[in-house]
């Protein structure tokens, strides 16, 4: 099977130890692969993988989700007026929609952007950089999230196009579930490699893979992205295989 993960270090976990050769791409790149057909399975924003519900189905074992302080996806403080979010975001931008009611222009130097604008959204390992240098924040989307719905934020969902072998989907599940038990047994390798890789304290990436990021996917989970959908104003379309036993 073809297989993309996302690029950021919330998804080192899962494919470190799994053995798999997965694609490396961004947020809004994962799902272009899937629409070509390029990929099988992969993990996309829950945005794009409702938006897209026609194509895929979602594979309920991981995702990528917070209960609680993100680190990696901050509303940072500027200097200028109105709102503005670099291109790779779709979901945390539009819980900052839907929950203050702003807008965003969309912006490539989020540095640059701090001179500009009064708040620029950030995510992903630069928001990582960013926290770690203690750069002023107005939110965490994530502390946000759980304060005012206090339920699970999903930010990308594993899927497979529709059709695929389930057999072959098991054995990409059991490595990716090997991947993080591999990591959970003995974090402070792939933590330490994280935080060399960004340049960042080890602190900060052992705050983040070990406390804010979460990975298994349950019941509360699949309620969480039910209510996400509600508030995000998405169509509640996308189907849910069904757990093998
Ligand atoms: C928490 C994060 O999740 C990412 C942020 C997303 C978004 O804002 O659209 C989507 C998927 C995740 O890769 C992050 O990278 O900071």
């Amino acid at each position: 099977m073809r297989i993309a993960r996302l690029k950021y270090a919330h998804s080192d976990p899962l494919f470190r130890y799994s053995g798999l050769n997965p694609v490396s791409v961004s947020n809004n790149e994962s799902i272009k692969l899937i629409l070509e057909e390029e990929v099988d399975v992969a993990f996309v924003p829950l945005t794009y993988a409702s938006q897209h519900c026609d194509v895929v189905n979602m594979v309920p074992y991981f995702a990528v989700y917070s209960r609680g302080p993100v680190l990696s996806a901050r509303l940072f403080k500027g200097s200028g007026k109105g709102y503005a979010a670099i291109e790779d975001t779709s979901v945390n931008a539009g819980v900052l929609s839907a929950l203050m009611g702003i807008s965003f222009e969309r912006v490539s130097d989020p540095y640059e952007a701090l001179r500009r604008y009064e708040g620029v959204l950030v995510i992903g390992d630069e928001a990582l950089r960013m926290t770690a240098l203690g750069l002023p924040y107005i939110t965490d989307v994530g502390e946000l999230w759980e304060r005012r719905i206090g339920k699970p934020l999903v930010y990308a969902v594993m899927v497979a196009r529709i059709g695929v072998s389930v057999g072959e989907l098991m054995s990409v599940v059991n490595a990716i579930k090997a991947s993080l038990n591999s990591f959970m047994s003995n974090p402070e390798p792939l933590i330490r490699e994280v935080a060399g890789r960004l340049n960042v304290p080890d602190w900060v990436i052992r705050d983040y893979l070990m406390k804010s990021i979460k990975y298994e996917v349950n019941d509360d989970v699949i309620d969480g992205i039910n209510t996400e959908l509600e508030v995000l104003k998405l169509h509640k379309c996308l189907r849910v295989l069904p757990r093998q036993q």
